[in-house]
């Protein structure tokens, strides 16, 4: 890109996703990190301190003694990420909207929010027209979000099978890491050598997050996917990566082959546009059968890519296959550093001074 890096603010930058959002930021090509925010609590402190770093690489130097500073509505940048915690992300993402800042939010409060794109760029890039609906679109403010760490990988590994033969039934069983509950997380005395199959809230989102994404837009509103789905959500002693059991009750009769290829060679709409974090292919697939696992191939396409691994028939629906996402990447800091990516491209991320100096 032939021209100067946007600078961004990180909204809950000591958070476990805010740190995410740090490494990843880094030595971004087109972003550079302006903005450390977090509560009261970490406010004035160099970020150092202010974050309990869970990184396996140091802190990045450049950020290491930058002061974080309290959320407010005069941040010194183009536009926010938010790795805000839920309970306070809803209210503060708003105001600054108001205040017109574009805010990429990965935190849950405005996904199902009808003029919210709930955006994975190689799936629904269409959907950002949203934009144009939301009531701080003229001062230059607004939000986008990416799903839930689960949805995005249910969802794809499901697209290329939605439009090569249609799907209309959907069960799902995850293996959720650690890491999705943020740190400290679960106790150790609950999650070690254990099963826990119960994660609030998270069964309703992955019911229905993925109807919105793979939704129609029709005179600028999303018409959701009429496909049913039923998950059931455990978490599991494993670091990084969430691991998903999926069988699928397809529109039209396919064989496992044709299903196989429909994964292998699906090719992203948005592959041309030379977005730094995107992966190349979006899917890997796996033939041997004791693939994929989170330990080996969350990383892959740098934590960017869905894998795929055990496709075979479904004795109840059609098929059934295993998927894997990293979570804190691809479902979280990754895709919505993906998803500003896609929106420089489309021309809804500019330096902010431009935008006040033409209101001016
Ligand atoms: N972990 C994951 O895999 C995923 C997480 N998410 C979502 O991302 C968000 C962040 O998750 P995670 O990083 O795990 O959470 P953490 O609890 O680790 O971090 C929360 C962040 O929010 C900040 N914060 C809390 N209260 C306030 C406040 N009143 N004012 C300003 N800042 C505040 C914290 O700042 P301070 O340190 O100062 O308290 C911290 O930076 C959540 O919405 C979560 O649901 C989404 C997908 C995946
Ligand atoms: N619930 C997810 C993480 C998360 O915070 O999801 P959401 O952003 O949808 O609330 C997990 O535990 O792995």
């Amino acid at each position: 890109m032939d021209q100067p890096k946007l600078r961004v603010g990180i909204l809950g930058a000591t958070g476990a996703v805010g740190q995410k959002f740090v490494e990843l930021l880094a030595d971004h090509p087109w972003f550079e990190i302006s903005v450390l925010a977090a509560s009261d609590r970490s406010a004035g402190k160099p970020y150092r301190e202010a974050a309990h770093w869970i990184g396996t690489r140091p802190i990045p130097p450049q950020v290491a003694d930058q002061e974080v500073v309290p959320i407010s509505t005069e941040l010194d940048c183009d536009f926010v990420f938010s790795g805000l915690s839920a309970s306070v992300a809803g209210e503060i993402e708003h105001q600054l909207a108001e205040a017109g800042y574009p805010v990429i939010s990965n935190a849950r409060n405005h996904r199902m929010r009808e003029d919210v794109p709930l955006l994975i760029p190689e799936i629904n890039p269409d959907h950002t027209a949203l934009i144009e609906r939301q009531p701080w679109r003229a001062r230059g403010g607004f939000i986008v979000t990416n799903p839930n760490c689960s949805t995005v990988g249910l969802v794809c590994a499901l697209y290329p099978l939605v439009k090569t033969f249609g799907v209309t039934q959907v069960h799902v069983t995850t293996l959720q890491a650690l890491s999705g509950a943020g740190y400290p997380g679960v106790p150790s005395l609950d999650a070690t050598a254990n099963v826990i199959p119960f994660i609030g809230g998270e069964e309703e989102k992955m019911a229905t997050e993925p109807r919105k994404i793979l939704g129609k837009l029709v005179d600028g509103r999303v018409e959701p996917a009429a496909i049913q789905i039923s998950a059931q959500c455990n978490r599991v002693p494993v670091l990084e990566g969430h691991l998903e059991c999926i069988s699928v009750k397809l529109a039209r009769a396919a064989s496992v082959e044709e299903v196989r290829a429909a994964l292998q060679t699906f090719r992203s709409p948005i592959a041309d546009l030379q977005l730094p974090t995107a992966p190349d292919p979006l899917l890997q697939v796996f033939d041997e059968p004791h693939f994929p696992q989170p330990r080996r191939h969350a990383e892959l396409g740098r934590g960017m890519t869905v894998s795929i691994g055990r496709i075979r028939p479904c004795e109840v629906f059609d098929v059934k296959f295993v998927a894997l996402v990293h979570n804190t990447i691809r479902g979280a800091a990754g895709g919505a550093v993906l998803n500003a990516e896609l929106l420089v491209r489309q021309g809804y991320l500019k330096p902010r001074r431009s935008l006040i100096v033409a209101e001016a």
